[in-house]
């Protein structure tokens, strides 16, 4: 009996496989006479004499270290195994360096009689590469041509594509011809047909997404649905850095395969007679300017914004306006503490949209699947101002900037305590007039992740705001990188209602602040 042996897994055993110790024991398939995988902690281990004669480099030892006839690939890195005519395929994204992994398999014939208990062994083997995540999902693809430098096709062919071939993901793609399509396709979609609508492409795409399933009747079903999600082709990939963990098409691509379906907050804006969605930023002053009145400066780069945020910084640019603010925590020791409780807090996806206890009159948790948008809470910009929010008037305001996520791109962790879906915006604001050499050490700390503990840098959670410009003929505000008119706004956030991929399922892969 397996049960006397303490050294024998019981839930394993050749009994249970009623077949030859020879083919089967515990979680290693016997594969001809000189192979065998084995499902190991992490990872499936390979142990191949051919390896041997066959390649002795271990891809510049990019793999988990083994001996030259194992190889050790992380689960992780599984993207699909299969049976067919006695021959098991194990697919799998092999790393070329360190930013790219291509699709690359595995073959070995299996003979006859071990076809059941190989059957069963790769059963095993993709539920311990997906964990979580939802095997053969179904991909409503959106390439931008025009995205960044104009590369996206050649990217989606040639990283993307191939990796969701290999892990069997269902691919409906379709190219963007203009402005503003993506929000029709979002809006008209089938969202019984798909899992996820994936961007190729910049910032600009997935917000489109948002905002075409927010215009839907059934607007709160199909957001938390349908998975928005965002392979970075373009010059802008801030949420492929927050939700992949990177600003590569293949390894993103292996991020969402795996991705955990995750509640986002959502921000919806007011101006003038519109309201339409956010999901990553809010700016008005240097960092608005920086980015949208440097389009001429296209040739430079990631650059381009550092010269822009510089040459203002330099002249000491203000911006004046009225803010007002509905704060929910108002210093930074607090934060730091929300950000730590959120980070030990696993409870299901389910939990996480909507207000349960800070706001009795949230509607974005109560009403039923057939709903658009929520209501909004404090109305629209054009609206009484409630009575609770705390008004600023600043003469002097050198930046305002709210996040919905930590990076704003790569290496640019603007908001660290920023979460998925604790139903805040993160606002930041920093006066225009601080010396020269105090803004530009503050320019640097966005890069080493301690902007947050800077002093002239005030950081709010906040549930709501109102941004009025004063004195000011024209300028410049952005939302979510795209620049809409120089007019009073008002936004409001809804716990939970949007839906992306993350690794971890409920943090960013920015890090927290220190
Ligand atoms: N075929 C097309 N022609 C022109 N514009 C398009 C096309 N398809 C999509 N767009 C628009 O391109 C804009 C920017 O897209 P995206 O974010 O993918 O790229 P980006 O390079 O990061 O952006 P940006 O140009 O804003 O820096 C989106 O607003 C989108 O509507």
């Amino acid at each position: 009996m397996a049960s006397d042996n303490p050294f024998v897994d019981p839930a394993g055993s050749f009994e249970e496989h009623g077949r030859d110790h020879s083919f089967a024991i515990d979680s290693t398939l016997s594969v001809g006479r000189n192979a065998s995988l084995t499902l190991g902690t992490d990872s499936l281990i390979v142990l191949d004499e051919a390896f041997e004669k066959r390649d002795r480099s271990n891809c510049c030892g990019l793999w988990p270290s083994g001996t030259a006839n194992t190889r050790a690939i992380p689960f992780y890195n599984i993207l699909w195994a299969e049976i067919l005519d006695f021959e098991i395929t194990i697919q799998y994204a092999s790393p070329t360096s360190k930013t790219v992994v291509r699709a690359a398999e595995l073959k070995y014939t299996i003979e006859a009689p071990n076809l059941e208990p190989t059957h069963k062994w790769i059963n095993k083997l993709l539920d311990r590469s997906y964990g979580e995540s939802q095997k053969n999902k179904r991909a409503k693809v959106l390439v931008n041509p025009h995205s960044g430098k104009g590369s996206a096709e050649k990217w989606y062919h040639r990283d993307i594509e191939p990796l969701l071939k290999a892990a069997r993901v269902k691919i409906d793609m379709q190219k963007t011809e203009y402005r503003g399509e993506a929000i029709e396709i979002s809006e008209k979609l089938d969202i019984e047909a798909y899992d996820m609508i994936v961007s190729c492409s910049g910032d600009g795409l997935p917000h489109e997404v948002f905002n075409g399933l927010g215009k839907r009747p059934d607007a709160k079903k199909a957001l938390s649905k349908i998975a928005v999600v965002q392979l970075p082709c373009g010059s802008g990939n801030a949420m492929s850095c927050n939700l992949n963990g990177t600003d590569s098409a293949s390894l993103a691509t292996l991020a969402i395969i795996k991705g955990i379906p995750t509640p986002l907050d959502l921000i919806s804006i007011t101006q003038g007679q519109t309201r339409t969605l956010s999901f990553l930023s809010q700016a008005v002053g240097i960092v608005a300017e920086s980015d949208l009145a440097t389009e001429n400066l296209r040739w430079m780069g990631a650059a381009r914004f550092t010269y822009g945020f510089l040459v203002r910084l330099l002249d000491q640019m203000m911006y004046p306006c009225d803010i007002a603010i509905k704060v929910a925590i108002d210093d930074k020791p607090s934060i730091r503490e929300h950000y730590r409780r959120e980070q030990n807090n696993h409870e299901p996806a389910s939990e996480r949209r909507g207000y349960k206890h800070l706001l009795d009159d949230d509607a974005s948790a109560s009403s039923g699947n057939e709903d658009g948008l929520p209501p909004l809470r404090y109305g629209t910009i054009n609206d009484k101002l409630p009575e609770d929010w705390e008004v600023i008037h600043y003469d002097n305001l050198g930046n305002f900037y709210c996040g919905n996520m930590g990076y704003m791109a790569a290496d640019a962790n603007f908001f660290s305590p920023a979460l998925p879906n604790d139903g805040f915006m993160d606002l930041v604001t920093i006066d225009g007039d601080v010396s020269r050499i105090a803004a530009l050490r503050m320019m640097f700390a966005v890069e080493t992740g301690k902007f947050f503990d800077i002093p002239l840098v005030r950081y709010r959670k906040v549930l709501g705001f109102r941004l009025t410009p004063r004195n000011q003929a024209d300028g410049y505000i952005s939302i979510d990188g795209e620049r809409v008119p120089f007019e009073p706004f008002q936004a409001e956030i809804h716990k939970g209602l949007g839906t992306v991929l993350t690794k971890s399922g409920h943090m960013y892969e920015a890090p927290g602040p220190i």
